[in-house]
């Protein structure tokens, strides 16, 4: 299947496109290992994550709504953002993607989504920190804790990239701080050992954490300057 996607990408993606895709596919192929998870499936859907990046907008939301996915405002008004959905419906249909885990995480690799399962995790991630994104202090210190713990990893990392919509001053889509919270709770859970709030609470919004950034975030929060590239 690995050639058949290369050759449909090669006419589909600019260049450029392509080294990041492959730096996506092989950094969620490494998180995929350290973290023990299913190599194959990180490494398809990190390889598959972008197939409908350059798909014109009126074709990404028909595409959408042809496959029953709802449309919200945000998403009406950008349909850009609904590439990671449509990219996984081009998954199933060119390529006869049957496999939930594998579609969710391209689904899910530009919002994240709470609760979203470890595979999505590390594509979210690799999509964000692969090599070609940049050597930028931000950018190497996310890749560091990436491999010391994802659930941090995927809260900074949905830190960095709405500090980067703040600046753009452009739209922003709520699933990205549900996903920020969702993570924040369960890495604070991890390591102060408090059962702070339900995943499906986050979820919703209900609660806002009483606690403290870490000393990590904090950092992260003063010296971010450049963003995803
Ligand atoms: N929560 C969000 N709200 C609005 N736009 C977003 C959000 N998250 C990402 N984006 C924007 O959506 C586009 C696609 O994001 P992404 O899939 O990460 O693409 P790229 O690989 O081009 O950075 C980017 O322009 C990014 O800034």
């Amino acid at each position: 299947m690995r050639d058949q996607v290369l050759t449909w990408l090669a006419d589909n993606v600019p260049a450029a496109r392509l080294q990041h895709i492959l730096g996506v596919e092989q950094m969620s192929v490494e998180l995929a290992r350290h973290y023990h998870l299913d190599v194959e499936k990180a490494a398809q859907a990190g390889l598959m994550h972008d197939l409908a990046k350059y798909f014109k907008p009126n074709v990404l939301l028909q595409m959408a709504r042809d496959e029953g996915i709802e449309i919200d405002p945000i998403c009406e008004a950008t349909p850009h953002l609904l590439h990671a959905d449509v990219s996984a419906i081009v998954a199933k249909n060119q390529f006869g993607m049957q496999d939930k885990e594998v579609m969710e995480a391209i689904a899910n690799h530009t919002l994240g989504c709470p609760a979203m399962s470890p595979l999505s995790c590390v594509v979210f991630l690799a999509d964000s920190l692969e090599p070609s994104r940049g050597q930028t202090p931000e950018l190497e210190r996310l890749r560091q804790v990436s491999k010391q713990d994802l659930y941090k990893a995927i809260c900074l990392t949905s830190e960095y990239s709405l500090s980067f919509l703040f600046d753009s001053r452009c739209l922003i889509h709520p699933r990205t701080i549900l996903t920020r919270n969702w993570a924040l709770s369960l890495s604070q859970h991890q390591t102060k050992g408090k059962d702070q709030l339900t995943k499906k609470g986050l979820g919703k919004l209900q609660v806002a954490s009483e606690e403290q950034p870490s000393g990590l975030m904090r950092e992260n929060q003063r010296t971010i300057s450049k963003k995803k590239v």
